[in-house]
């Protein structure tokens, strides 16, 4: 199956910049709330009320805005959050146990609310920790309301009414994450879809070539070599014509197992050129290893053993290979090195077929020539 490099989704930069506006825009609520707050609790609460504002809820917001510029941030995002909001829920129920002590004063429990939905879809908690918040909060919540009965005969009405919303909360970020999962996994098909040969389920041509490129640009860089192979079938015409388009498929689909057979390295990217031509791209093979490779191919399929009786000596199907060696720095192009490889496909199929030949013309100077060189197996 072809490598496919992306698979997890990471977090852009972007989206952290957009996380910190959203830390950033939880800070001006809580700011925001305070104005509407103050209009309404007794003068006595107001040192209390500003002093659980001032150094506890704000200092906890810029404490987590401040985690998120450090380097682990996203590692460890999701706990942070939690904290910061368990933190927050519970300076609020102090809050709302000041007030009730000093004044008698029942201040509202719809922060214990705002605070966990805030976490579960701004902040994007994913289930396991929303669940956690959702139990804290609850049982905080709960343990506060029995011990003090805040909101008097509606005490237990409201605690209900917290819990039940803190669960239907969380049921919405459950079947949130479960919509996300499923979309991540239609994408995750739609790549493959559009980067696999349906057939061979090697890489498609373009994804052949965009791989193709990548590893070529890095073996430039670093200044390795390149072996380019050109693979294809002989005699294919005669064998579809032969036996019918359905065995062709299956000698196809043969020619992109023995591929894999040979080619087996990570690094090595193979894929179907086009109907029944085939490329492999593979870093640091010398010279002579290159043409074991293209030995074991041919092998491969005499071991297979396929009979091909259209074609003009009924013989074996087998494929022809040309190769394109050398240093990546002294090629201009991964075009350049697959137009040699091309030609010495073409030099392989007018020397009889079932055979391979080696570009002369790209090998590098570390490796020792090996120029043109025929083997008929
Ligand atoms: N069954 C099948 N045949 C295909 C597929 N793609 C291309 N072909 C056939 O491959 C054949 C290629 O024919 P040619 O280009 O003449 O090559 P050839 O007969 O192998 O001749 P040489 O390459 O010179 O040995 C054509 O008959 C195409 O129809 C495919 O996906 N399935």
């Amino acid at each position: 199956m072809p490598n496919f490099s992306v698979h997890r989704v990471k977090p852009s930069l972007s989206d952290l910049v957009r996380l910190r506006l959203f830390i950033l825009t939880g800070g001006v609520l809580i700011a925001l709330f305070m104005i509407g707050d103050l209009e309404l609790l007794p003068a006595e609460l107001e040192r209390s009320y500003l002093g659980n504002r001032l150094f506890a809820q704000l200092p906890i917001i810029f404490a987590l805005l401040a985690f998120s510029f450090h380097p682990l941030f996203l590692r460890f995002k999701q706990p942070a959050v939690l904290v910061a909001t368990v933190a927050l829920t519970y300076a609020n129920y102090f809050l709302i146990y000041r007030c009730w002590q000093l004044a008698g004063f029942s201040f509202p429990y719809e922060g214990t609310l705002l605070y966990a939905f805030f976490g579960f879809f701004v902040m994007g908690m994913n289930f396991g920790y929303a669940l956690a918040l959702m139990l804290l909060s609850s049982l905080g919540f709960l343990a506060l309301m029995l011990v003090h009965p805040v909101y008097g005969d509606r005490t237990m009405i409201n605690a209900g009414f917290v819990l039940a919303s803190l669960f239907i909360g969380v049921i919405g970020r459950h079947r949130l994450d479960h919509l996300l999962g499923q979309l991540q996994d239609a994408n995750r098909k739609l790549v493959r879809l559009s980067t696999t040969d349906a057939l061979t389920a090697l890489f498609n041509r373009r994804a052949l070539m965009t791989e193709s490129e990548k590893l070529f640009s890095l073996l430039q860089r670093s200044g390795q070599t390149v072996a380019v192979f050109m693979l294809d079938l002989d005699f294919f015409k005669q064998f579809n014509d032969h036996y019918g388009h359905q065995e062709g498929d299956k000698a196809i689909r043969i020619q992109a197992d023995i591929m894999r057979e040979v080619f087996r390295r990570q690094t090595d990217v193979l894929g179907r050129y086009g109907g029944e031509e085939f490329l492999v791209v593979a870093p640091g093979l010398s010279a002579a290893e290159c043409q074991v490779k293209a030995r074991e191919v041919l092998q491969a399929w005499q071991q297979r053993a396929v009979p091909n009786a259209g074609s003009p000596d009924h013989r074996l199907l087998s494929c022809s290979i040309g190769i394109c060696h050398g240093s990546a720095v002294n090629l201009s192009s991964l075009h350049e090195a697959i137009q040699l490889a091309d030609e010495a496909l073409y030099q392989a199929k007018n020397n009889g077929r079932a055979t391979y030949a080696v570009a002369a013309s790209a090998v590098s100077a570390a490796a020792a020539p090996i120029g043109t060189e025929e083997q008929r197996l």
